[in-house]
């Protein structure tokens, strides 16, 4: 979502693993919310000075799938497709089994497809990752006989994709979504479902079923396993069951959660997940799917995966991190026996993600979105049903809840560096903590702790110092208490006698 932006830039001015000479760009001018012709202009300042670029723009007539299948014909080296998951979704299908890469300079309104494979998400760091040339290979799937890059959804996903239409797109961004899901939680019902997968066959009655390739943890539905990976082989079944419209939302947020940790959601809640290769879903009644934001019409669901079947664009850093790293061994030597220059790139790859800090400002800026919406709301209000209005104050509660959690989780413990012994003497000890200085609090849970030593005399603290002073009867032998002391310090944390 919005970590690429955070991702270290590799420490070579140009790092590349593959200098591709020309690539033909599918640019769609009615994309998103920004201004095309400036985007159109950014791009080609970024590439056209190392790479000849062929730029073929879609029309309501001429959509990306032909303009993509003409540049294969061609002979294209590699695909880039500028605009919503639309116009990517259309080059990409294209592409697969082909071995021609693509490469998306997103512009749309979520851009499930690159954030949910862990592509950039801005025009610059697309831009620079096609420079760098380093790609991946992720899977595809098949669903109902047509190409799946994301997910299918069954039911409530499908409600929701249908009611976020394109003016509330227009009109609020990726929290007509939101907006949308809130809207037909109102009408929450469930279906019967049976699942048959590659080993059993699953009934049961559920309210949203999603099928997921990956997905990007916006894609709430599909956060089931905590984990869509773009290259593992399998697809993620989430089902959900709430009993009723706020347990619904409770769900939402928990599996929000899962997808932004990476975690599966807690087992208080009915949500069901598993991982497969292939699954036939039929639906009792009949129940709506959106095949990658697309409605379909409801009949029976089946989805297997394409597994390694398309070539796409990524961050340098992105694929030398999860692949690779030899920086920092000793003696080191590497002989490049390919044309490609990639090992001298990944030697001098320095992964140095901060991820408390991704979190951090990815909670932040969340929070910040809500505050934009609800005042976009606000503005609305004449628009809005009372009842809209009340479930949305609700998610806002809940929301807020959950982002507190997450500060509290990611900013409260401060780990202190291990425990110093300043000074000893028969019957005195002073132990200092550099790290916890100024942390009152932390001394004092400390102190009483060591109050628990029996032949503990005097315990004395002096936070700005970060220094502790234990008197015990000199009578004692000192080894034996200060033994006695550090064990009862590592036990409070294991970091301080590290
Ligand atoms: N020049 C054009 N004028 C009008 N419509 C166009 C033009 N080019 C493409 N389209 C339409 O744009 C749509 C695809 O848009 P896009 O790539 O933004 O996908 P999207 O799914 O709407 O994205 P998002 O939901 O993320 O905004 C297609 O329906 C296509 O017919």
């Amino acid at each position: 979502m919005f970590f690429s932006r955070w991702l270290p830039e590799p420490t070579l001015e140009l790092a590349r693993a593959r200098a591709f000479r020309s690539a033909c760009l599918i640019f769609n001018p009615v994309s998103g919310q920004g201004n095309a012709s400036e985007d159109l202009q950014r791009i080609r300042s970024f590439l056209e000075p190392h790479l000849t670029l062929d730029i073929r723009q879609t029309t309501p007539e001429i959509p990306a799938e032909t303009l993509a299948r003409e540049a294969i014909e061609r002979g294209t080296e590699l695909l880039i497709a500028s605009g919503g998951d639309g116009t990517v979704t259309a080059v990409a299908s294209t592409l697969i089994g082909t071995g021609i890469p693509l490469a998306i300079v997103p512009r749309g309104t979520a851009n499930a497809f690159a954030t949910g494979a862990g592509l950039p998400t801005t025009i610059e760091s697309a831009c620079l990752a096609i420079l760098q040339g380093a790609t991946l290979t992720v899977d595809t799937a098949r669903c109902n006989d047509r190409v799946m890059l994301l997910l299918a959804g069954i039911g409530f996903e499908a409600d929701t994709v249908r009611a976020a239409d394109r003016q509330l797109k227009d009109r609020f961004g990726i929290m007509a979504y939101i907006m949308a899901g809130l809207e037909r939680l109102q009408h929450l019902s469930s279906f019967n479902a049976v699942l048959e997968t590659d080993r059993v066959t699953i009934s049961v009655r559920v309210s949203a079923i999603t099928v997921a390739n990956f997905a990007p943890p916006t894609s709430i539905l599909a956060q089931g396993t905590g984990e869509n990976e773009p290259d593992d082989g399998l697809l993620d079944v989430t089902l959900i069951a709430p009993t009723n419209a706020l347990e619904g939302l409770v769900e939402a947020i928990e599996l929000w959660e899962s997808g932004l940790v990476r975690a599966t959601p807690s087992s208080d809640h009915h949500i069901g997940y598993l991982r497969v290769k292939k699954v036939r879903i039929t639906t009792d009644p009949p129940q709506a799917i959106a095949l990658d934001g697309e409605n379909l019409d409801p009949a029976p669901v089946s989805c297997e995966i394409v597994p390694a079947s398309l070539s796409v664009v990524v961050a340098f850093d992105t694929v030398a991190a999860r692949r690779e790293r030899l920086a920092g061994l000793p003696d080191l030597a590497v002989v490049n026996r390919r044309e490609e220059p990639i090992e001298s790139i990944v030697l001098n790859y320095e992964p140095a993600v901060d991820i408390g800090r991704i979190l951090t400002d990815t909670i932040t800026e969340l929070a910040t979105a809500l505050l934009n919406l609800r005042s976009a709301i606000a503005r609305s209000l004449d628009t809005l049903s009372e009842s809209i209005s009340r479930s949305l104050l609700q998610v806002f509660r809940s929301l807020a809840r959950s982002i507190d959690g997450f500060l509290e989780l990611f900013l409260a413990p401060v780990v202190p560096e291990p425990i110093e012994i300043v000074h000893r003497i028969p019957g005195r000890i002073r132990l200092r903590i550099p790290g916890a200085s100024h942390d009152a609090d932390y001394l004092e849970q400390l102190r009483s702790r060591l109050e628990s030593i029996d032949r503990t005399r005097s315990i004395e603290i002096n936070p700005p110092a970060a220094s502790i002073v234990v008197t015990y009867p000199p009578e004692i032998p000192g080894e034996q208490f200060e033994r006695e002391l550090l064990n009862l310090c590592a036990k409070f944390n294991p970091h301080l006698t590290k």
